[in-house]
């Protein structure tokens, strides 16, 4: 960067770029240091001091309370920093993590006047000629912006969010500080991140960026809102692109109620449970399918709106997952369910919890001592907020790590289990999400999940019918979920090409052992019976049937009958 271009007009973080501009100007850098440093010494010295007069227990909590409020001081990064280590329990010790929790934008508001003179520059007009009201004062004030509540000339209620002023500035040296710091001080902290840490730097002043660019937040909600466009149950706000820049964001007025507000959510007669099943789904929808998730789902961010549906708010920070990383998490929660610890530890490898060349065998038994206990005997006894404790204390005897995407997803979980629990204290995560997994993983809709089907189905070549019974039994708990489409999809499934090695696997499963098994195939007609009426069930078939030209039933015929004659001969 040249020495004449201005630092506030940086949309994207470039580590270089700070850096060559703040090589000219080391006054700036200095003087920020030692302030930062200075506050830090003196937190570091109190620790020790507890240390030298034996008071660390007593004084624990109010340590805690003192890093919370020092982040608090130093600023939007700071505090975002403590938002990011709040995830991290394998990084952070607990007292602290719960207080680091707890940091939740508390900065005051700035001044209004400031305010609404970035609206007028930033839109290049008048407030008044924008909107027809706009709050003499903001609804709410965050580490990065402050809301208005105000209206369109066109009659429409609006958000609008205003950026702090001189947030980049700020910002980037306060980064160009931290790079610096972790390239000087990594050799000496006693981490094992598996990483260089200023690419840690790097990767969180990239997510810091894209969130101070309002203009991204409003794509980010647009993609949102197409990913749920076919979901009844969900809202998102639209955003009035005339009235967005990168600093103000003008968006659609959410008539909620966060969900915070417990109390006022049950009073406007709205079903905690059924905004605790759209919340839970919606999140596993994120997650397993779109893989576009929202990464910063607390309670102030989700709104349970008068005719039922939720509504997502603060679009800032998003995470993209891959296609085999979302196919890994669809695995790792049936291997967990299974109790297959040995395919869960692959999945950890997988999805990068344990390098590659970790010897996975010890941790298959501690797997199963602390995953199992947390199961229990009932896969509806599962909670997140168990699990992801016990697998804290795994972290401490294995090298385990987390990779930053996943302190945001483990986060996003944990919270949305928080928040259910708070509206319904016997709420357990696993009786929505388990019908959720065992139905998307039978009604297959793409061949990558077919696959999975039958990678849970078949366990070293054999049929697993036990699997298959209880995929049937919990997808049933599910209200949504009907047989009928799901046998539909299956009989096309069976009569495509794909199809024909599921044939001969299952004439095997039948037949094995030299006999038929009835039986299994009893309990499994006894399940689904009710809903495969003989009439339902001859439009599917028909239904399939029609849609197969002549020539594809008759090359699929006779492959069939060979294989169901060879297979019964065996
Ligand atoms: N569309 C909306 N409808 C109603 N209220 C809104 C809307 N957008 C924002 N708000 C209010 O403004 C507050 C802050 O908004 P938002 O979360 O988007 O800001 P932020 O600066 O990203 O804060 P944070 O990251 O801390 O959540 C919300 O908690 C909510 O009270």
């Amino acid at each position: 960067m040249s020495l004449q271009t201005p630092i506030q007009n940086n949309r994207r973080y470039d580590p270089n770029e700070i850096a060559s501009y703040y090589r000219y100007r080391p006054w700036l850098a200095w003087a920020r240091a030692l302030n930062v440093i200075w506050s830090f010494a003196a937190f570091i010295f109190s620790l020790k001091w507890d240390e030298w007069q034996n008071q660390v227990e007593q004084n624990k909590l109010k340590r805690a309370t003192q890093l919370r409020q020092l982040l608090t001081r130093l600023g939007p990064t700071f505090i975002k920093v403590g938002q990011a280590l709040s995830t991290r329990p394998d990084l952070v010790r607990k007292d602290f993590l719960e207080e680091l929790v707890k940091l939740q934008d508390q900065l005051p508001p700035f001044d209004n006047a400031i305010a609404y003179q970035l609206i007028e520059t930033e839109l290049g007009r008048p407030v008044k000629e924008i909107y027809s009201e706009l709050s003499p004062s903001p609804v709410a004030a965050a580490s990065l912006g402050q809301v208005y509540r105000g209206r369109l000339h066109t009659g429409e209620e609006v958000a609008v969010k205003v950026q702090r002023p001189n947030l980049r500035p700020v910002i980037t040296l306060d980064l160009y500080l931290l790079r610096w710091a972790a390239g000087w001080l990594a050799p000496w902290l006693p981490l094992n991140l598996g990483h260089d840490l200023r690419l840690i730097v790097d990767e969180f002043g990239t997510k810091l960026f894209e969130e101070i660019d309002y203009l991204n937040e409003g794509r980010n909600a647009e993609k949102f809102a197409t990913n749920f466009r076919n979901d009844p149950h969900v809202k998102v706000p639209a955003i009035y692109w005339r009235y967005t820049s990168t600093r103000v964001l003008t968006l659609e007025w959410l008539n909620g109620f966060k969900l915070t507000d417990t109390k006022k959510v049950k009073e406007a007669g709205i079903d905690p449970e059924a905004i605790i099943e759209i919340g839970v789904t919606s999140g596993l929808q994120q997650l397993l399918e779109h893989g576009f998730f929202h990464a910063d789902p607390h309670p102030g961010n989700l709104f349970a709106m008068p005719d039922g549906r939720m509504g997502y708010i603060d679009f800032g920070m998003m995470d993209q997952l891959d296609e085999t990383t979302k196919e890994t998490l669809v695995d790792a929660v049936v291997h967990l369910v299974n109790k297959d610890y040995n395919d869960l530890a692959k999945d950890y490898v997988k999805l990068g919890f344990l390098t590659p060349d970790t010897d996975i065998r010890p941790i298959v038994p501690a797997l199963e001592a602390t995953l199992g206990n947390a199961i229990g005997k009932n896969v509806g006894d599962f909670n997140f907020k168990t699990i992801t404790d016990q697998f804290s204390e795994l972290m401490y005897d294995y090298p385990f790590r987390v990779p930053a995407k996943f302190a945001l997803i483990i986060r996003s979980l944990v919270t949305q289990e928080g928040i259910a629990l708070s509206l319904n204290p016997n709420f357990k995560i696993v009786e929505v999400a388990y019908p959720y997994v065992a139905r998307r993983l039978l009604t297959g809709e793409s061949p990558q999940l077919r696959r999975r089907l039958l990678d849970v189905l078949f366990k070293d070549g054999k049929f697993q019918w036990q699997r298959l019974e209880n995929l049937i039994a919990i997808a049933r708990t599910d209200e949504n979920f009907d047989v009928l489409p799901t046998a539909k999809l299956g009989l096309e499934y069976l009569l495509s090409d794909e199809g024909k090695y599921l044939w001969r696997q299952l004439i095997l499963a039948l037949t094995e052992d030299d006999r038929l098994h009835t039986e299994e195939v009893q309990r499994l007609w006894n399940l689904v019976k009710d809903d495969l009426k003989p009439n339902r069930l001859l439009d599917v078939a028909i239904g399939v049937l029609t849609d197969l030209s002549k020539e594809r039933v008759a090359a699929i015929l006779p492959s069939v009958t060979a294989i169901a004659t060879f297979g019964i001969k065996r």
